[in-house]
């Protein structure tokens, strides 16, 4: 009985991913503003809490304007929202920043689905028409968010921000932490999208808090916004360096003014952030991922560079570029490449698919499979790097696992059972295919091993197989990320706790291999030192802090 409640609500928890893949978005039609919308709190019709906001600009008070916007007091604590999985490794959130576009938001919408696979707890956009700033968040996916054209309708202006989000760092189900941030200081409004994570964000908070500070999320970013709020330089560009100059660990960030918006990346450049212009309009884009510039017509101009601020202004669309921050070692992520990105993103100059492929053709090249009849794909990310694998092997590339399109690319179930059921209705074995073979089977990475060792008892079981040689694309992964990915914590990590026969044993494969690391930084060949592999390394180019903050309790 326990174990049918616990299958019933796997199943409705996954299907809730459903309207991702169908959404219908508004034509771009700019809607008048409505001045009767001006400070409404809009709260939609369950199941997901919304706010819009329009902010005035000119205010300037001698005191900042923190806390941010009452996002928290809208949360309705019944409603509980896709708590995360955490046997997988979460992505991570996506970023846009648009400037110079009549349509602005509606652009934003369009990216931020191009980028939904890198967070799907809660979306956002922040316009600003030149003197407002107008603000729409909410939990679940973008298609959710902004199904209902009432939603963007009040984003007017031709300037904004976007956000979708994985939570690194506050709780996945409070709106309170759904981005763009909005904050007031002393010279206006502010707005802040943020992919990455900071690792001293709580020793920030806590002396920000003693010196006054209120904070209205628990998320790391919210300090950024009060460090600038804070700062004592002028103009807000030097603010938001002097921001910057605090902060440690990975910030991929847009920042949007009245009339300005600003792009910039960490030193080590953890995280990816890629400016474009939209060719039928010139204005000028940014995004986490080359996908969101294809979505919206708009071509590759080239990378932030890590340490860069970008900043264009809407007035005369002129574009500064200021390396402000000191030069560290470049550190892009890898496993953006092994895992997160989409495969026709380019990122950090590389092209996704191509990477993925060469991971699969050198595993093919150093842990082969010669007795093996096929090579299959774990959908979707482990694709390329099974083709990589069968070509490089010889071997015929067969679909022999269909993957469910409406089941998202991490799902909610906290118990064992929960968790198997999602992995049958994610993947279905294609008996046809599979009877009586001896199959290859290619993913991208082992996390917890939830994944590999229900794929391997389906393939064997419902696929009628008769050998499973699992080979993974990536090392064994035996560290947690700090810069951005939520990964499970080390003990859970299951390369962390056991050796590759261990492994294999559990997965219950016949042979498992992982690719290794010196063939994966061989992809990237002279470049690989400019690559963050600490997940696999436990090699941190950033020291995690892991000391808690004592929280001081008024009496
Ligand atoms: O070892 P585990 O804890 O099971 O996690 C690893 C699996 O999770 C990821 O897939 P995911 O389903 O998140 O996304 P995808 O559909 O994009 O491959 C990854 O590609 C592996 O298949
Ligand atoms: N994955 C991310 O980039 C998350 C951004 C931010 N740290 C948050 O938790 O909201
Ligand atoms: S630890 Fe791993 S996931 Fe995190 S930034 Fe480094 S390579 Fe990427
Ligand atoms: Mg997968």
């Amino acid at each position: 009985m326990a174990a049918t409640t616990s299958a019933a609500s796997a199943a409705a928890a996954l299907t809730r991913r459903h309207d991702g893949h169908h959404s219908v978005f508004p034509a771009f039609s700019v809607h008048p503003p409505e001045p009767s919308r001006l400070f409404l709190l809009k709260a939609l019709p369950k199941p997901y809490p919304f706010l819009c906001h329009t902010y005035p600009i000119a205010a300037s008070s001698r005191r900042c304007m923190l806390p941010l916007t009452p996002h928290a007091a809208l949360v309705d604590p019944s409603h509980a929202f896709l708590s995360a999985d955490e046997d997988k490794p979460r992505d991570e959130c996506g970023v846009v920043g648009i400037i110079g576009d009549p349509d602005a938001a509606q652009l934003c919408s369009l990216a931020l689905h191009a980028l939904q696979h890198r967070g799907q707890e809660g979306a956002g956009i922040v316009s600003s028409d030149g003197s407002s700033l107008h603000s729409a968040t909410g939990l679940g996916l973008v298609s959710e968010v902004f199904s209902d054209p009432a939603t963007l309708a009040p984003l007017v202006g031709e300037a904004s921000i976007g956000h979708v989000r994985y939570s690194t760092a506050g709780a996945a189900s409070s709106l309170a932490n759904v981005q763009p941030f909005v904050a007031g200081y002393r010279f206006g409004k502010l707005a802040v999208a943020h992919n990455g994570n900071l690792v001293n964000y709580r020793n920030l908070r806590s002396a920000l808090e003693s010196k006054g500070s209120i904070f209205n999320s628990s998320s790391d970013t919210e300090v950024i916004l009060h460090l600038i709020a804070t700062s004592s330089s002028r103009p807000l560009l030097a603010r938001i360096v002097e921001a910057c100059e605090a902060l440690e660990g990975a910030y991929s960030l847009v920042f949007l003014t009245a009339n300005k918006l600003f792009a910039v990346r960490d030193p080590h450049g953890f995280r990816p952030l890629v400016m474009g212009r939209r060719r039928p309009t010139g204005a000028i884009v940014f995004a986490s991922e080359t996908c969101a510039l294809d979505l919206i017509n708009a071509e590759f101009v080239r990378e932030v560079n890590p340490g860069e601020v970008v900043v264009v202004d809407s007035r005369d669309m002129s574009i500064t570029s200021l390396c402000l921050m000191p030069s560290k070692s470049r550190k892009a992520c890898v496993f953006e490449h092994v895992y997160f990105a989409l495969p026709n993103s380019v990122v950090f100059g590389h092209p996704v698919h191509s990477s993925r492929y060469s991971f699969g053709a050198a595993l093919a090249r150093e842990s082969p499979a010669p007795s093996a009849d096929i090579v299959i794909p774990v959908p979707d990310s482990g694709f390329f790097a099974a083709l990589g694998f069968a070509e490089a092997s010889g071997l015929p590339f067969r679909q022999g696992l269909i993957r469910s399109h409406y089941v998202g690319r991490t799902f909610i179930e906290p118990d064992k059972e929960g968790r198997n059921l999602a992995v049958k209705l994610k993947l279905a074995p294609v008996r046809g295919i599979l009877e009586g073979k001896s199959v290859v089977v290619v993913d991208d990475s082992i996390v917890r091993g939830t994944t590999s060792s229900k794929i391997v008892q389906l393939i064997k079981a419902a696929g009628g197989a008769r050998e499973v040689h699992m080979r993974i694309a990536s090392p064994p992964i035996v560290g947690s990320c700090y810069y951005g990915v939520d990964t499970p914590s080390s003990e859970e990590l299951i390369s962390n706790r056991m050796d590759v026969e261990g492994v294999r044993q559990e997965i219950g494969c016949e042979s498992l291999a992982f690719l290794s690391l010196e063939s994966l930084r061989g992809v990237f060949a002279d470049e690989a030192h400019m690559f963050c592999d600490a997940c696999f390394t436990r090699d941190y180019p950033v020291p995690p802090r892991n000391q808690e903050v004592e929280q001081l309790v008024e009496v």
